[in-house]
């Protein structure tokens, strides 16, 4: 398995945070979330860039000075709260905890079921479960004392191996800039997770459907790969969000030393015309 590389925080925090990015409509948090999404991107390849190329440092100058006039981390991450918010059709946790009680997860378990909730805004989504599942709740920046502020692609391997029941990435795998790293996500997790461990991710829906390297077959053999088995999705058409729940086999195929397949270390295209660059790569 790759080793996790040492890396910086995508964006710093302001506390400066401009009034343009107070508005609580629906509509202006998720333009913030877009606008976001593309500084991130742009600061993760000028990064990369940087290290053969002096002459980027004017133009990551320039991108990191628009992450800050946006409101850095915590506005983003107060925008995403905002969408979380139950009069906004409630967090994707609800999916996650549906899917678990209808495998009656929440009555076989002996003891608590140890989960870790990366990229978590708040530190109470899982209050509801609290006799069946006990939850870490972690973020690159924490907004709660009860939120532990840490990197997942940095937790210590060796300590986390096996030892969740339960791991969720909600909307986190597309916060992530660089498509190796969310490649190396996936890994990571399903190391992290106990055999018949479950993990639950939720995209935004045009990371699958309208992406130019990605589909629903793509992420399956991906995921497959890793060694994880699909047993849920739900999305629907004109929808936004796509749900997926994958579970980590008793017998743990992933253990076995395999080349990964060369199209998925690449971007392909799969799809031609206008559409997103989401990808996932191993
Ligand atoms: C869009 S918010 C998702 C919030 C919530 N999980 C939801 O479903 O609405 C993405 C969060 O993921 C966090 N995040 C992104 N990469 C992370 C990483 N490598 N480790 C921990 N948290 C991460 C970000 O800081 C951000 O707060």
């Amino acid at each position: 398995m790759p080793k996790a590389r040492k890396r910086k925080l995508p964006i710093t925090a302001s506390s400066n945070i401009p009034t343009s990015t107070t508005s609580s409509k629906p509509e202006s948090s998720r333009t913030i979330i877009r606008q976001f999404h593309v500084l991130l991107k742009q600061q993760a390849q000028l990064q990369r860039l940087l290290l053969s190329d002096p002459s980027k440092s004017a133009e990551l100058e320039d991108v990191e000075r628009k992450i800050e006039e946006l409101g850095g981390l915590q506005s983003y991450q107060r925008m995403s709260a905002i969408g979380q918010g139950n009069d906004r059709g409630g967090g994707s946790e609800k999916v996650f905890i549906g899917w678990l009680r209808e495998r009656s997860v929440h009555e076989t378990a002996g003891d608590k079921l140890k989960l870790l909730e990366v990229g978590a805004l708040k530190p109470d989504n899982y209050s509801s479960c609290s006799t069946w599942i006990q939850n870490t709740p972690m973020d690159l920046n924490s907004r709660h004392s009860s939120i532990l502020q840490q990197d997942f692609l940095l937790l210590d391997q060796e300590q986390n191996k096996q030892r969740w029941d339960l791991i969720s990435l909600s909307l986190v795998l597309n916060f992530v800039p660089e498509a190796v790293d969310r490649g190396l996500m996936l890994r990571l997790a399903h190391d992290f997770l106990v055999p018949e461990g479950y993990l639950f991710v939720a995209l935004p829906l045009p990371c699958l459907l309208n992406s130019r390297y990605l589909d629903f077959e793509k992420l399956k053999e991906l995921i497959a790969f890793l060694g994880f088995e699909e047993i849920q999705q739900k999305w629907k058409k004109g929808g936004k969000m796509v749900y997926l729940l994958y579970q980590k086999p008793r017998m743990d195929r992933a253990t076995e030393k395999r080349q990964v397949p060369a199209h998925l270390t690449r971007k392909v295209v799969i799809r031609q015309g206008n559409r997103n660059n989401f990808a996932i790569l191993l």
